[in-house]
């Protein structure tokens, strides 16, 4: 992205321009449908960018400005409530400068000098979204969302399902409208989730959006059904003024009954309101709701006054964010996770703490070296610092990565904390559990006997790119392994006739859904044969290479007898690309563009295995292997073995091969006596000279275009 400084006036307005539309996307999506496109980090900078470019070029600001726009309009559906007084947003810091130049700005607006005191309150900053009560005499008259910030959604009916909020107060002013915010504690949060997947309901990205969908409902049965807060954090109109000073004020509201937040300090300058930050901050993750910043104001509420609002922000209070794709938590426990080939992968258990808009529960910790403090050729990572159970943890996000550990503070670290032991013996099977040289990943040796990689190898069976049966997912799989009904994928074909009956009247399932899942599993002894390949979960065997593997040997008997030719041959044994080159069966397979030593050697020495090859043919028994579609006959590479080398300039490699391909052409990635055609680009080595050696054709990438012109 340009800089600001050197972007010209027209560029400047097409970005405004953009950014406005972008922003307001955003806007609607996050306020009007409580479910965000792009994450909070995201849409700040969006922000920033079009307040840095507006200060730039002040003519070029727009009329429909996001800076001066607060929320989104009220959503159709509910009565709209205009409010006495407007519900306006917070300037936003993000720096520990920008909050010295909070202070600065407000003493220069008052022309207060530098060592005048004025104190400010610090309070965190609850991540949901704000409402207005309304009480006139006492009485809860309405309840408004902020909507955009002039007129908001009558939320009243649900409001008083919330218990937080009193139906009546005593002793109040007559006209007391009282804003605060509503939100959803993680655990609560959970809970929801749980019960809305069990019903087959919409779930929710984080406490927020849950607590905004559930409070915009049109129905207020179901806002009472969920479990929703209110913090009272300031007002509104007023027939009679609440205290002299704003902690006066939310003290006062205490009083009447509200719950107010008990973090609330007094300090007396910056120094102190960074204190204060990082305090909040610290205990952010043992808070049990989320917080996105801590909000400072002018505790005097006559200087309150004279400081007054700009367009959509108060000049005498603002919120100052926590950096959003970072948090420090507690790492409760490590627990080690097996997977389908028998990898010990540990996770952490962390106290939830929000990551970027998303509740972060887990996160990966990789192997035993990034444990220790270690990358895989012994450099120390994080200085060395190793990572214990009770540790005070950083855990970042990007994107939709799984979340990570990135650092320890040592510092905070538990006295009785011991280094953790990375298990020998794997944790569901008790087997010894081995690393191999040059592997960093620990592995349980127990294979089959193993019960977590016999149901992660089911759970990898039946997705999507492998059988994709309707109606058994990784859940029931899981189950019916649990209850001993399935128990190696043979199992699946044969649950008709072993437990047909049962099924129909196992609990959540009856007649009907039985006999679809039945009829689903039937549909597919038809299979396909890369998916056939891909579902047997073969190390190294992923999607791209199932399919280059299907294309080339037809038919699995032949892909078998390959694979026991190879596992025979004596070259098998010997080390590099060379040695098994010598052996026909293994220098087909790596003749495969697509397939090299690795998947090889993995491909051959599993079906070597007298169980894991038993257990294949009784799953292949049941089923009718389908070889890929034909492939075009009559063009003029048909049935030809044509390998790409140098540069490509018209398409790449993948391109090529793929094209190739579909006119019924075999690619290969090593030229050898089966090869019919080279197309050689600029840069051809050792596969050119060897195409002469051998007489080979050999043409370039034009002649080659040139070739399949018409085909
Ligand atoms: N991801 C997206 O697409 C998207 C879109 C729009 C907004 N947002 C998020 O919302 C923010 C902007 O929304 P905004 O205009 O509501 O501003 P804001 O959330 O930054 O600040 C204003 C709000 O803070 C709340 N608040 C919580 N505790 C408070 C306290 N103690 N005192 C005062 N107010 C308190 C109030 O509800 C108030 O309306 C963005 O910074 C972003 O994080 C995200
Ligand atoms: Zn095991």
């Amino acid at each position: 992205m340009k800089d600001v400084s050197s972007l010209s006036p027209a560029e400047a307005g097409a970005e405004l321009a953009r950014l406005a539309r972008e922003i307001a996307r955003a806007n609607e999506a996050y306020h009007a449908k409580d479910a965000p496109e792009i994450s909070d980090a995201d849409y700040d900078a969006l922000k920033r960018r079009n307040a840095e470019i507006e200060s730039a070029f002040p003519d070029l600001k727009r009329g429909d400005s996001p800076s001066d726009q607060v929320g989104a309009a009220p959503s159709e559906g509910f009565q709209k409530v205009t409010h006495s007084i407007p519900m306006l947003s917070l300037g936003n810091a993000f720096e520990d400068e920008e909050v010295t130049e909070f202070d600065r700005s407000v003493r220069k607006y008052l022309g207060l000098s530098a060592d005048a005191s004025l104190a400010y309150v610090a309070e965190p900053k609850i991540d949901g979204l704000s409402l207005s009560l309304r009480y006139e005499g006492g009485a809860l008259i309405s309840a408004a969302t902020r909507g955009d910030g002039a007129t908001g959604e009558n939320v009243t009916v649900n409001a008083r399902t919330i218990d937080d909020i009193p139906a009546t107060l005593k002793d109040a002013p007559d006209v007391l409208e009282v804003r605060g915010e509503v939100y959803m504690s993680h655990a609560d949060f959970a809970a929801l989730n749980t019960r809305q997947e069990e019903a087959g309901g919409k779930t929710f990205a984080n406490p927020r959006n849950a607590a905004a969908g559930s409070l915009r409902q049109l129905d207020p049965k179901i806002t009472a059904a969920r479990p929703l807060r209110f913090y009272a954090y300031g007002w509104g109109s007023l027939s009679q003024p609440l205290a002299d000073t704003q902690k006066g004020a939310i003290d006062r509201l205490a009083t009447l009954g509200f719950v107010t937040n008990d973090m609330m300090r007094l300090c007396d300058g910056p120094d102190e309101m960074l204190e204060q930050y990082r305090l909040i901050e610290e205990k952010r993750a043992t808070l049990g709701y989320d917080i996105d910043g801590v909000v400072y104001k002018v505790n005097d509420l006559a200087l309150q006054s004279r400081l007054g609002f700009r367009s959509t922000t108060p000049r005498w209070a603002i919120a100052h964010k926590f950096p959003a794709e970072l948090a420090w938590t507690r790492l409760e426990k490590i627990e080690i996770q097996v997977g389908r080939t028998g990898a010990l992968s540990p996770v952490a258990r962390l106290t939830p703490v929000t990551v970027g808009g998303v509740v972060v529960s887990n996160a990966t910790l990789h192997n035993e070296d990034y444990i220790a403090g270690r990358s895989a050729d012994g450099t120390p990572i994080r200085d060395g610092k190793d990572i214990r159970e009770g540790d005070w943890v950083q855990v970042y996000r990007a994107g939709d990565v799984i979340p990570k550990v990135a650092d320890v503070d040592v510092a905070k670290r538990p006295k009785d904390a011991t280094p953790y032991e990375f298990p020998t013996v794997c944790p569901r099977c008790g087997s010894d559990a081995i690393r191999e040289d040059g592997d960093a990943v620990r592995r349980c040796t127990g294979g089959l006997i193993c019960p977590a990689q016999a149901v992660e190898r089911l759970r990898h069976m039946v997705g999507r790119s492998a059988f994709d049966i309707e109606g058994l997912g990784a859940k029931q799989v899981e189950q019916f392994f649990e209850d001993g009904w399935i128990a190696e994928p043979a199992d699946i074909f044969t649950l008709r006739d072993r437990k047909g009956v049962e099924l129909r009247e196992r609990e959540g399932w009856g007649e009907k859904s039985a006999e679809n899942l039945l009829d689903a599993i039937d549909a597919r002894r038809t299979v396909a044969f890369e998916r056939f390949l891909f579902s047997l979960g073969i190390r190294h065997l992923g999607e791209v290479a199932a399919k280059d593997l299907a294309r080339h040997f037809h038919d699995w008997p032949t892909l078998a007898q390959t694979a026991d030719t190879a596992a025979s041959e004596p070259a098998a044994e010997a080390e590099g690309r060379d040695a098994l080159a010598k052996s026909p069966a293994w220098s087909e397979f790596l003749s495969i563009d697509g397939v090299g030593q690795t998947l090889t050697r993995s491909l051959v020495t599993t079906l070597a295995q007298a169980e894991e090859r038993a257990l294949i043919d009784r799953l292949a028994a049941h089923l009718t292997i389908e070889a890929p579609a034909a492939r075009a006959t009559d063009s003029p590479v048909a049935g030809k073995t044509v390998v790409f080398t140098g540069t490509l300039e018209k398409m790449t490699r993948a391109e090529a091969k793929a094209r190739a391909e579909s006119l019924g052409a075999k690619v290969a990635g090593s030229v050898s006596a089966k090869t019919d055609l080279l197309v050689a680009g600029p840069g051809a080595g050792s596969k050119a000279k060897k195409a002469v050696e051998l007489g080979i054709e050999t043409i370039d990438e034009d002649g080659w275009l040139a070739l399949i012109a018409d085909a």
